[in-house]
């Protein structure tokens, strides 16, 4: 199950988002917001954070104007790691070296189709399992 989670500035990327997880059969949550009127997003953030952190969801997708703001407030919330990408290289890339468990995008800075292929990318790559990545992640899990 994909945790989904957006303010207003990420709220037409997400539905578009949405529209291709269920075309492509991806299980989601929407953890709101629900429309398009002016909001705070750590409030998503962090429904979309803990929803992973207590194992209702495996991944998260969480999108603001910038992704900015967002990413960092997901961030804060132990055993998060929230990657804000704007391209394929980074997605795989984040997937495959730092076990990255929610993506983060601007809607203000990409465009939807670039998003959709971020997403597929993120939820289609796998962690590496390699030893030097394993070291460095439970490094940030230190206190
Ligand atoms: O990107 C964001 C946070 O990083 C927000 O989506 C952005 O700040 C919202 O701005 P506004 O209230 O002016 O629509």
């Amino acid at each position: 199950m994909i945790a989904i989670g957006s303010d207003h500035g990420g709220y037409g990327l997400k539905q578009e988002i949405m529209a291709h997880l269920k075309e492509q059969g991806v299980e989601y949550k929407d953890y709101g917001c629900y429309d398009e009127k002016s909001c705070d997003y750590p409030v998503y953030a962090k429904k979309v954070a803990n929803a992973i952190v207590s194992g209702e969801c495996e991944k998260g997708i969480l999108i603001c104007g910038t992704g900015i703001g967002i990413s960092i407030t997901a961030n804060k919330v132990k055993g998060i790691r929230a990657a804000l990408c704007h391209d394929t290289f980074s997605a795989q890339a984040t997937r495959e070296h730092n076990d990255a468990n929610i993506l983060a995008m601007g809607a203000r800075v990409v465009g939807p189709g670039l998003a959709l292929k971020i997403v597929d990318t993120f939820l289609n790559t796998e962690f590496s399992n390699d030893e030097r990545h394993i070291r460095r992640i439970n490094m940030i899990e230190e206190d």
